[in-house]
This record gives structure tokens, C-alpha cells and sequence, in this order.
């Protein structure tokens, strides 16, 4: 652990333990020199205590970037509770958790990941105020899916503007994998844009009864690749882009809701600068779900949220138009973007 630990420039690691609950959880500051730590709780049975964290190191360091990218005033931080979801769960587990995050002094602010939910989050909330995604009723943002789905189809619109010339959706030819949350929300919105969808889900029924519903085709899962698209949009799990399905792909543009879509950061976003095809960063344009408990924390308005969602067209704009510039995969482009914002600020902060 400790040498994951050293590998990494996190501010602050806390691991939580209590026997009368059974809570084991970790949680991971990563930076909080835009504002305090934002992120997610996940509960997963993970194999192992290393692999907990690595994960919770990990998802922290996305939310730096993501925070820093979409100009919100957030630093990165997640935690990770190990354990199963579905039976693991108690209000007394997830208010001794609360307890922990209290005792950070609002240096972290959680919200509801894989694994947790509104539910969770009200536990949470009834000890300590360093929580988001509270239920509507009790003052919170709510689902932050149509918002997130928001912000996908704004970095959709950015890549489309910059390989078309204008961002116009009609009649471009869209394949969103994962018709959940956000994948339906997606799809809604990419119809009333008049763009035609194509739909895949492991979960096949799922797929047609979404296709039925916005007037877009379902197609089997495993053709996806296979097809030709104008754009991709992965919208389930993350990996989708390695080195066995780039060589496939026939869209011109990748751009979803899915975390971690490519598979190795370095290998993968460089395959995809030398097959020409653009790509709109995960962290970048699936930010939306972040600007929701942001704007939270500010007094939800959902007009404003939406028009923060709004900010992702031109971000992703800047985005691809650095990497095509400076010939770096867009991915990268993003990291320096991120960095560079953070690094201005921190001297900011320094000098006073
Ligand atoms: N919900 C949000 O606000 C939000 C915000 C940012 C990012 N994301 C990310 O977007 C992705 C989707 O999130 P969601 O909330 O819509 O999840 P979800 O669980 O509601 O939906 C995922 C869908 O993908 C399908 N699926 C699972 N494995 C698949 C596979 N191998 N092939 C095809 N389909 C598969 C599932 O059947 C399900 O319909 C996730 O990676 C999530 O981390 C979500």
C-alpha cells in the first residue's frame, strides 16, 4: 500500500474502519487547490484491500481534472466503501461513514457513485452537511443523469463542428452503447436534434423498448464496432477503447458518458490520433453529473446547471483544436488544459 501510496501525489488518504458496523471504507483528497475535494461514494466487493485502493486513488485524480477542466471552483476526492451493495448496507454503516467525512471539515464532499444512492447520501447527510445528492424533497439536486446526458451531447455537437464544419446533428448517424441512465437521457436529445440513433444494451429488450420509444433502431451489441457511424458513444462500461476494437472502428468520432473509455490512457488516445479519429475526453464531457453537485452546493437552480452543462461545446471545442495544433491525442490535450488552470490558480493562492 504504501508503495502505491508513494506513487501517487494525493493530499490526504484516510482509511475508515468500525467493527460494530462492519465499515471498511477508504477515502482519497487527491487536490484541493481549486476548492474542496468532490466525488463520489462507491461500494464494490472488491478482491482485494490494494485493489480498493488503487481504485479510490485513481477516481480521485479524474475528479482533479474533471473539476479543473470544467472551470468548476472543486478539487478531486472519492471513497470507496468495501462491501456489497445489494446486502452490505445499513443506515447505522452509512451514518458512522458520515461521521468520517464530518471529521474532514468539508475538505471532502461526496455524492452517490456505483454502489450508493440518494438513500445513502441522506444517511450521510444526517451527519454531516459535506454531502450532495440528497433526494429532490430534501432540498438536493436529484437525478444528475439528464444533465450528464446534457453534456455528452454538447461534446457530440463539438466534435461534430469541428469534422463537419458545422455542429448541425441532423441526419448524422449516432450508436450510443448502454441505453441507462444517461444513454437514454442521450438519445432523447439526439432525437430532438433529429440525428439518427442506433442503440445497443447487453440488455436486449432494454435496447428496443428505448429504440421504440425516441424512434431509434436497436442493434445487437456485438455489431456496434462493426457498423459505420458518424459517432460512437459509449455510454456503459468503460475499455470499450483498446487495442483490439480500434482497429474496427469505422465512426469518426468517440464521444460518451462512460468513465475510463479507453483502456490505456497513453497507448489508446495516441491509436486514435493516428487513425484520425476525434475523440472527446470521458472526465471532459461526462462532467455534467459533477456540475450537478457543484450546483448543489451553490443552491440548485436547474436552468443554471444546464447552462454550466452548456460550457462543455466550448471546452471540448478548446480541447480538440489543442490536439489537433499540437498533433497530442486529445486526451492529453485535456490533461495539460487541467493542469495548466490548476497550476495558474495555485500561484494565485500562493501570493497572498
Ligand atoms: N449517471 C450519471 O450521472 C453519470 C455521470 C457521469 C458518468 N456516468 C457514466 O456513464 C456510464 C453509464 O451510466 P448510467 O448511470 O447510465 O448507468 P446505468 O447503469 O443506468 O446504465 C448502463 C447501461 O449499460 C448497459 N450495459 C452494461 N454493460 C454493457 C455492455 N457490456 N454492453 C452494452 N451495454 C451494457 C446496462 O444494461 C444499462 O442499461 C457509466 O460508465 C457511468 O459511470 C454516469
Amino acid at each position: 500500500m504504501f508503495n502505491q501510496l508513494s506513487k501517487c501525489s494525493h493530499q490526504n488518504v484516510v482509511f475508515c474502519s468500525d467493527e460494530d458496523t462492519g465499515l471498511q471504507a477508504i477515502i482519497a483528497i487527491h487536490d484541493t487547490t481549486l476548492g474542496p475535494a468532490l466525488g463520489g461514494t462507491r461500494m464494490w466487493t472488491y478482491a482485494t484491500e490494494a485493489d480498493a485502493l488503487k481504485d479510490v486513488l485513481r477516481l480521485s485524480r479524474t475528479m482533479t481534472y474533471k473539476a479543473a477542466i470544467s472551470g468548476l471552483n472543486l478539487g478531486g476526492g472519492n471513497a470507496v466503501i468495501i462491501g456489497d451493495s445489494s446486502t452490505g448496507k445499513t443506515e447505522a454503516l452509512m451514518r458512522r461513514f458520515g461521521r468520517f467525512i464530518k471529521n474532514l471539515n468539508g475538505s471532502f464532499i461526496t455524492a452517490e457513485d456505483l454502489g450508493t444512492n440518494p438513500k445513502d447520501m441522506e444517511y450521510i447527510r444526517m451527519e454531516t452537511q459535506y454531502v450532495t445528492g440528497v433526494p429532490e424533497t430534501l432540498g438536493g439536486s436529484g437525478d444528475p443523469s439528464p444533465i450528464a446526458a446534457k453534456g455528452v451531447l454538447m461534446g457530440i455537437k463539438a466534435c461534430i463542428k469541428e469534422h463537419f464544419g458545422n455542429d448541425s446533428l441532423i441526419g448524422r448517424t449516432v450508436a450510443v452503447q448502454g441505453a441507462g441512465q444517461v444513454g437514454e437521457n442521450l438519445i432523447h436529445l439526439l432525437r430532438e436534434e433529429h440525428a439518427k440513433v442506433y442503440v445497443s444494451d447487453i440488455n436486449e429488450e432494454r435496447a428496443m423498448l428505448v429504440a421504440a420509444k425516441y424512434g431509434a433502431h436497436a442493434i445487437a451489441n456485438n455489431s456496434i464496432l462493426d457498423l459505420e457511424f458518424d459517432v460512437y458513444a459509449p455510454c456503459a462500461m468503460g475499455a470499450t477503447i483498446n487495442s483490439e476494437t480500434i482497429p474496427r472502428m469505422k465512426c469518426a468520432i468517440i464521444a460518451g458518458s462512460a468513465n475510463n473509455q479507453l483502456a490505456d490512457e497513453e497507448i489508446h488516445g495516441q491509436m486514435l490520433l493516428e487513425r484520425g479519429i476525434l475523440y472527446a475526453p470521458d472526465y471532459l464531457i461526462n462532467a455534467g453529473g459533477m456540475i450537478n453537485c457543484y450546483s448543489e452546493l451553490a443552491g440548485y437552480s436547474r436552468k443554471r446547471t444546464m447552462q454550466l452543462a452548456e460550457n462543455i461545446y466550448s471546452a471540448t471545442r478548446g480541447v480538440l483544436q489543442k490536439s489537433i495544433r499540437d498533433q497530442i491525442p486529445a486526451n492529453r490535450a485535456a490533461d495539460i488544459i487541467a493542469e495548466k488552470r490548476i497550476s495558474d490558480i495555485r500561484k494565485i493562492k500562493g501570493s497572498f
